[in-house]
């Protein structure tokens, strides 16, 4: 067979080397692999009697989420060791395009080739902004996408994100208080502004910044962006922002050039900027607030009041969103409330909010709205008292500017003394941090393009494939079934599979970049699954992962792409002993997205038996029909014989070379060039790993944005950026830092003994005022939420695997601890006895948004107490959540109803959004969706 293979290939060199190339499908410019091809599988799980989903290399696991059009699922990729991705999988259309489409001329058939103007609008013309946007993104405080698979012949897309296992940030309890401290909430801060300056630089204004909207790594270190459904480039930005030196080819992709959004409403309304909702009927409203101080009133009569002119709407909205995020993660409570939601607009246009007396979870005074020196315009900060609380009210309300030309720019946000606070050298972070830093650090064009190939869709032999597995499906020959796994374990022991497919890069090579700790993993063929597979988590300890998750074990490693940003200089330690810890960073042929048989004797192959579609048998001794046959060979040219003889390709040679390398061998050729031998061994990321390696201060950079405090680096200085990302760093993680979270918690832990977070709250109220009040005040939340906490279980989301005892939980009173995933929950669809923390249901996707709450600041804004008519409808079963307006995905979800996936195997669904008891807990919330107004969908992007 594979004589015959080699020989046909001689035949045809040309087709072949094209074949190769359509192998390759990687996107030229910024790394996001597009798979043209879905091959669906599923598997049984004998022992849980579940049945596994596969999409191409993709196990799907959970459902961590439900988006705008479309779902989240935690999913394991089986070429790179079974890292976690998270796949959003997302129909073409929905039930509102199909409607649209029958409406205006059913005859007419939608093709790709369909000009945009036709597509705008529709579903698939969102979400293929939304890939574009995303695809432009490469940032560690950005949630990055790395596949795209796009089948033409299939209904869906499937976005293969890195997964974030912290998921979303939380940052309120049930009863509007908030979860986070205030330094918790600054290192969040800090992130945010990195990754949104960022996507200003690259012409991206977000358009929907909120809480839900920010995720945590899973060792809840570092916080990044995510969601880009109602996302918008400007071209004009990003001209402004790059330079026109710096414009690339797809910032002028036509799905982008679209700014037609811009003008449109999209965001969560209580996170709305006011030129969005701008009304000229306001305009003779001046908003003005009593202050104290009588010189400050002028000031905050021109802060609130809106421009008169119709204003642009630009990048300084999400300026206008993170304030009010700010707020809310400060105060638990949004400052713009109202019943409704054209009540909501108008407040935001024309009325002030007030500042609550305390802020976070450990109450720190903030000496109110109006102080002296407070919101100065222009901007003195000699004059700002050097209070905690001063300091944070001077931010907000600079964010909280309803001009827009006035409101604070990004670069000023970096550099405000509240921002810069615990920061060791400030001036060192604002160095180190900086985006210029950064940028240069980015693969230059000639990088990527030595390193991939573009490919076109292949018609006639995807066609031809499809009517081959049409034809086999139709006629299933029991004989000719792909053997159970089991069978193909054995075939990998007797060294069917090679190395060469994988190129080993140990993860902690990467990460620690420590030569005199490395020792090369070496691999006896056909080990390598069985290896991947002893240690691929179980369905049971994946949730048991995904609740401790979030901590960062080491056996739930949720996928850094940063950990690949590396320069494989040397290898480095295991810190996980009698596991093979290795990172294996698949070749550019393990990225094939084609399934291929494997040439039987061959040390070239490239795809490993969890690749192959059902229909493929990798031995390859298949008996076929003639018809079958010629199918198969118009459908790929025949795949065994293009793939053997694209060993006369350059590309082969140098991957075959790199195969023959031992991984250190192989690390230590990757930094020495930059081109076509390391790109090939590494994949997209190498040309990256490179570039890093040129900055070793990088990492502190990237540590610093994160961390703060520049003690780190100090701490371990051979550290690099991909340890600090890499969740298996479980050594230095220590048991508060996991509980409490937020960015590097670890350098202030939490005490664990009331009295010692009495004084140490104490130290820091006694500048400012009374320090009995605010001790008091944390001393007694303390005390309660330990009383409120029942017992903390094994369940508990956020205990260290390694270190669970609950009276150690319980000293803590960090409410994180307690408002992460209840795995349990889907595993038996039951639902967790110990939900501390009551949550509110509105709450966790940010939507939290538009909330009427009963504990307002006071002043001027509407109050809607709790018990306002609230319960009407607490017998309903609790259909639906309170929440008067809809998040972005909850507008999205009538469309989505219908998006069931006809071949969609079960899943488990785990719900991300608090349990049903916790639900029970709060019937006046729940009751309160009887009044959400779904007359006026708000998201018309
Ligand atoms: N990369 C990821 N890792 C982990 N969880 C994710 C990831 N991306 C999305 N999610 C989760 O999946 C859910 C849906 O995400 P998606 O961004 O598609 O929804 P959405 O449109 O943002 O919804 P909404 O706008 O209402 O927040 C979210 O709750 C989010 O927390």
């Amino acid at each position: 067979m594979a004589n015959a293979v080699a020989s046909s290939s001689r035949d045809r060199p040309a087709r072949n080397r094209s074949s190769m190339h359509s192998l390759l499908q990687h996107d030229p410019h910024d790394g996001v692999v597009i798979t043209k091809e879905v091959f669906h599988r599923s598997r049984s799980e004998s022992v849980k009697h579940d049945t596994i989903r596969i999409i191409n290399q993709y196990e799907f696991k959970l459902r961590v989420g439900k988006g705008q059009h479309g779902e989240v699922y935690l999913a394991e990729d089986s070429i790179r060791n079974y890292m976690q991705v998270a796949v959003k999988v997302v129909r073409r259309k929905n039930k509102t395009d199909r409607l649209k489409k029958l409406r205006r001329n059913p005859d007419l058939p939608r093709t790709p080739h369909t000009p945009l103007v036709d597509q705008l609008g529709s579903t698939e013309h969102k979400i293929r902004k939304e890939i574009a946007i995303m695809k432009k993104l490469n940032h560690p405080h950005v949630v990055r996408l790395l596949e795209v698979i796009d089948d033409p012949l299939t209904d869906k897309i499937y976005m293969v994100m890195e997964y974030l296992g912290g998921g979303e940030i939380k940052w309120r309890t049930k009863s509007d208080n908030p979860l986070l401290r205030v330094d918790q909430t600054r290192r969040i801060c800090r992130d945010v502004i990195l990754g949104l300056e960022y996507l200003h630089y690259q012409g991206i204004i977000h358009r929907d910044i909120k809480p839900a909207n920010l995720l945590w790594t899973a060792d809840r270190r570092t916080v990044k962006i995510s969601d880009f459904g109602v996302s918008t480039f400007s071209y004009a930005q990003r001209l402004a922002a790059a330079g026109k030196g710096n414009i690339k080819d797809d910032d002028t992709d036509p799905i982008l050039m679209d700014e037609s959004d811009l003008s449109k409403t999209a965001g969560t309304p209580m996170f709305l900027a006011p030129e969005i909702v701008y009304d000229a009927s306001d305009d003779d409203i001046v908003v003005s607030q009593t202050s104290p101080h009588s010189s400050s009133t002028l000031q905050l009569q021109t802060q609130t009041q809106a421009p008169r002119q119709r204003p642009q709407v630009t990048k300084a909205i999400d300026i206008w969103a993170f304030g009010v995020t700010l707020y809310g993660l400060l105060f638990g409570i949004l400052p713009f409330n109202a019943k409704s939601e054209y009540e909501i607009y108008r407040v935001i246009r024309t009325q002030d909010w007030e500042v609550p007396e305390a802020m976070g979870l450990d109450q720190l005074p903030t000496g109110g709205r109006y102080q002296k020196g407070v919101g100065r315009r222009p901007a003195d900060y000699r004059l700002l008292p050097n209070t905690e609380g001063a300091q944070v009210v001077d931010l907000l309300s600079r964010l909280l500017e309803k001009n827009c030309e006035k409101r604070i720019t990004l670069d000023q946000v970096k550099r405000h003394p509240w921002i810069t606070r615990d920061l060791h050298s400030p001036e060192d972070w604002l160095h180190e941090t900086a985006l210029t830093r950064y940028l240069q650090l980015e693969p230059t064009h000639a990088e990527t393009n030595s390193a991939m190939s573009s490919v076109r869709f292949r018609w006639l032999p995807r066609i031809g494939n499809r009517i081959l597995s049409t034809l086999r499906n139709v006629k299933p020959q029991r004989s000719f079934r792909r053997p159970p796994r089991q069978q193909d374990d054995e075939k990998d022991n007797v060294g069917v599979h090679s190395e060469p497919h994988v190129v080993h890069l140990a993860r902690h090579q990467t990460t620690t970049g420590n030569p005199s700790h490395g020792r090369p993993h070496h691999h006896h063929h056909g080990s390598i699954r069985e290896k991947a597979k002893s240690r691929r988590p179980s369905r049971q300890d994946l949730l048991r992962n995904k609740s401790t998750n979030d901590i960062g074990t080491k056996s739930g490693k949720p996928f850094e792409p940063w950990a690949m940003w590396n320069n494989g200089s040397a290898p480095g330690p295991s810190k996980s002993k009698g596991t093979e810890t290795g990172l294996q960073v698949p070749s550019q042929q393990s990225r094939v997205t084609s399934p291929l048989p494997s040439p039987v004797g061959s040390s070239q192959v490239t795809t490993p038996v969890s690749e192959y579609p059902p229909s493929y048998s990798p031995d390859g001794e298949r008996p076929r029909s003639r018809v079958m046959r010629w199918v198969s060979i118009l459908s790929g040219g025949h795949r065994q014989a293009s793939y053997a003889s694209s060993s006369n390709s350059p590309m082969y040679e140098a991957n075959t070379s790199l195969a023959n390398l031992r991984p250190h061998q192989v690390a230590a050729t990757a930094p020495a060039s930059r081109d076509s031998v390391d790109a090939l061994s590494s994949g997209h990321v190498t040309s990256r790993q490179s570039s890093i390696s040129m900055s070793g201060k990088f990492t502190k950079a990237m540590r610093a944005a994160s961390w703060t405090a520049p003690e780190f680096a100090q701490v371990r200085p051979s550290e690099d950026l991909t340890s600090l990302y890499s969740a298996e760093r479980g050594d230095d993680v220590d048991e508060e830092t996991l509980m409490w979270g937020a960015g590097g918690i670890a350098q202030s832990p939490v005490p664990s003994q009331p009295n010692s977070a009495l004084l140490s709250t104490v130290s820091s109220v006694q500048s400012i005022g009374p320090p009995v009040s605010a001790a008091h005040a944390l001393r007694s939340r303390t005390e309660a939420a330990a009383a409120e906490a029942p017992e903390i279980s094994h369940q508990d989301p956020c205990a260290h695997p390694r270190h669970t005892p609950t009276a150690a939980r319980l000293r803590t009173t960090s409410p994180l601890a307690r408002v992460s995933y209840n795995p349990e929950e889907t595993i038996d669809g039951s639902e967790s006895e110990d939900e501390e923390v009551s949550y509110d249901s509105a709450d966790d996707d940010s939507n939290s948004s538009f909330r009427p709450r009963g504990r307002r600041p006071g002043g001027a804004n509407i109050i809607l107490n709790e018990d306002v008519d609230l319960d009407a409808s607490s017998g309903d079963g609790g259909s639906s959540t309170f929440d008067l307006q809809p998040s972005t995905s909850q507008r999205y979800q009538d469309e989505d109803d219908e998006s069931e996936d006809e071949d969609e195997v079960h899943l488990e669904v785990r719900t991300r959004r608090p349990s049903q008891s916790a639900a029970e807990m709060s019937p006046p919330r729940r009751s309160l969706s009887t009044h959400r107004p779904r007359e006026r969908p708000m998201i018309c992007t």
